[in-house]
C-alpha cells in the first residue's frame, strides 16, 4: 500500500473529476426527469407542449379513461393530465390510435393498456370515464354484434369495477338514444324514437341499455353514476377515415373532390367543438347532478348549408353531389342544453366557425402527410388501420 503523497494527489484528481462528471450526469438526469414529469413531449400529432400540474397526493386522483386513445378520449386525457391526475387509458385500438396519446407515453402519471372492455379488468382507481365504443355509423355497423357487446358487456364490466373500488363512473352516452326525434330540440326528458331492428340499433339500443344499467347499479348497489348524452362533436384527431360528416366534407373539400351529401341535405345536425365537450364531461363528473345531461352546441345546420360552409371556408372547387339517403338517418337534431346550463354552469364557448378553422388546419396536415385520403362512404366498413 503506498503512502506516498504525490501518488495520492495523482490518483485523487482523476477520481475527483470522475466524481464530478457522475454528479453532473446525475443532476442532469434528475433535471430531465423532472422536466419530463412536468409536461407532454412534442410529437408530429401534438407538437404543442402541455404542462402538467404537480398535485399533492391528497388531491391527485387515479382516473380511468376507456377509449382514451380515441378522438374524444384523447382530448379528455389531455385535460386530466394537465390537472396533474394519474390517468390510465384502456383502448383496443379498433378506432383509437396510439398517435393520439403518444405525447404522454413517457409521463409517470400516464399508463396505456391495450384492453378490450368486453373483458373484465381489475384496477384501483377513483373515477371512470367510460367512452369505449366506435361512434361513427360506418364503423359501429361493421360488426354490430361487437358494438352491442361493447356497450352492454363493456358497461357491465366497468360498472362492476366501479362497484368494487367505489369509483364514480361517467358513461359517454349519445344523442342517438333519441333516434329520429319527434321532439325538437331534444330535452333529456324526451324518451326517443329508435328503430330497434334497424342498422343503427346496435349503437343506439346498446347505449340505451347502458344507461339503464347505470341506474340499475346506482339504485341496487349505490354506485355513483353520471351520464353525458353527447351530440355531434368535431375537432383535431378525428380519424380521417372516420366517415362522419365533418371529416368527410373537410377532406373532400381540401382535395377538391365531390362533397357527398346523403339524401336531400335537409336533415340537420348541431356541431360542438371537442374542447367544449371535454370541459362539460369534467364538470359533470365532478358535480352533484346524477341524471342524464345533454352536451352539445345548439348551433343547428342543415347538412346542405354545412357542406357550403366548409367548401367556402376551405376555398374549395369541389362540387356538391347528392347520394341516396342512409337508412334511419335522424332528420333533425339539436340539443336542449338548459340542464347543463343550470346544473353544470356549462355551455359551449367555441363557435362552430372557430372550431372548423382549427379542424381544417388539422386535416390539412393529415392530407399533406398522406398524399391522398379517400373518405369512408356510408356503408358499414372496418376502420382503416384498425387493430
Ligand atoms: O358525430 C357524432 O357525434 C355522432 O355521429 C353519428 O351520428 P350522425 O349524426 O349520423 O353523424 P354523421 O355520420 O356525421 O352524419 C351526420 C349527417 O351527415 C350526413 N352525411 C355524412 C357523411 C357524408 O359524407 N355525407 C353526409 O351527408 C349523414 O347522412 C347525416 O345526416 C353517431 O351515430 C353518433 O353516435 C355520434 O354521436
Amino acid at each position: 500500500m503506498s503512502t506516498d503523497n504525490s501518488d495520492r494527489k495523482r490518483s485523487a484528481s482523476p477520481r475527483g473529476a470522475d466524481n464530478e462528471t457522475k454528479k453532473g450526469r446525475l443532476e442532469r438526469f434528475v433535471a430531465e426527469q423532472q422536466l419530463l414529469s412536468s409536461q407532454s413531449i412534442p410529437t408530429p400529432h401534438t407538437p404543442h407542449v402541455i404542462q402538467t400540474q404537480r398535485l399533492p397526493d391528497s388531491l391527485r386522483k387515479k382516473i380511468l379513461v376507456t377509449g382514451g386513445a380515441g378522438f374524444v378520449g384523447s382530448h379528455l386525457v389531455d385535460l386530466l393530465m394537465s390537472q396533474g391526475h394519474e390517468v390510465v387509458v384502456l383502448d383496443n385500438f379498433f378506432t383509437g390510435r396510439k398517435a393520439n396519446v403518444e405525447h404522454w407515453l413517457h409521463h409517470p402519471n400516464f399508463s396505456l393498456v391495450r384492453h378490450d372492455v368486453t373483458q373484465p379488468i381489475l384496477l384501483e382507481i377513483d373515477q371512470i370515464y367510460h367512452l369505449a365504443c366506435p361512434a361513427s355509423p360506418p364503423h359501429y355497423q361493421y360488426n354490430p354484434v361487437k358494438t352491442i357487446k361493447t356497450s352492454t358487456m363493456g358497461t357491465i364490466n366497468m360498472l362492476g369495477l366501479a362497484k368494487r373500488v367505489k369509483a364514480r363512473i361517467l358513461l359517454a352516452s349519445t344523442s342517438e338514444i333519441y333516434g329520429d326525434p319527434t321532439v325538437h330540440p331534444q330535452p333529456e326528458s324526451y324518451w326517443g324514437n329508435v328503430n330497434t331492428i334497424g342498422p343503427r340499433a346496435c349503437y343506439d339500443e346498446g347505449k340505451r341499455v347502458a344507461e339503464t344499467m347505470m341506474y340499475a347499479y346506482k339504485n341496487q348497489n349505490g354506485v355513483s353514476v353520471r351520464i353525458a348524452r353527447i351530440f355531434n362533436t368535431f375537432g383535431p384527431r378525428m380519424h380521417p377515415n372516420d366517415g362522419r360528416v365533418v371529416s368527410n366534407f373537410i377532406i373532400q373539400s381540401l382535395q377538391n373532390k365531390d362533397i357527398t351529401i346523403y339524401g336531400s341535405g335537409a336533415q340537420t345536425r348541431s356541431f360542438q367543438y371537442v374542447d367544449d365537450l371535454v370541459k362539460g364531461l369534467h364538470a359533470l363528473m365532478n358535480g352533484d347532478y346524477d341524471l342524464p345531461v345533454n352536451l352539445g352546441n345548439p348551433d343547428e345546420y342543415s347538412i346542405k348549408d354545412f357542406a357550403t360552409k366548409i367548401r367556402d371556408m376551405t376555398q374549395s372547387k369541389s362540387e356538391i353531389i347528392f347520394l341516396p339517403k342512409v337508412a334511419d338517418d335522424p332528420s333533425q337534431r339539436e340539443p336542449d342544453i338548459s340542464t347543463a346550463r343550470r346544473e353544470l354552469n356549462w355551455e359551449p364557448r367555441v363557435s362552430v366557425e372557430e372550431g372548423l378553422r382549427k379542424t381544417i388546419e388539422y386535416f390539412r396536415g393529415e392530407v399533406d402527410a398522406a398524399g391522398e385520403i379517400v373518405p369512408t362512404g356510408p356503408d358499414a366498413s372496418k376502420p382503416k388501420g384498425a387493430a
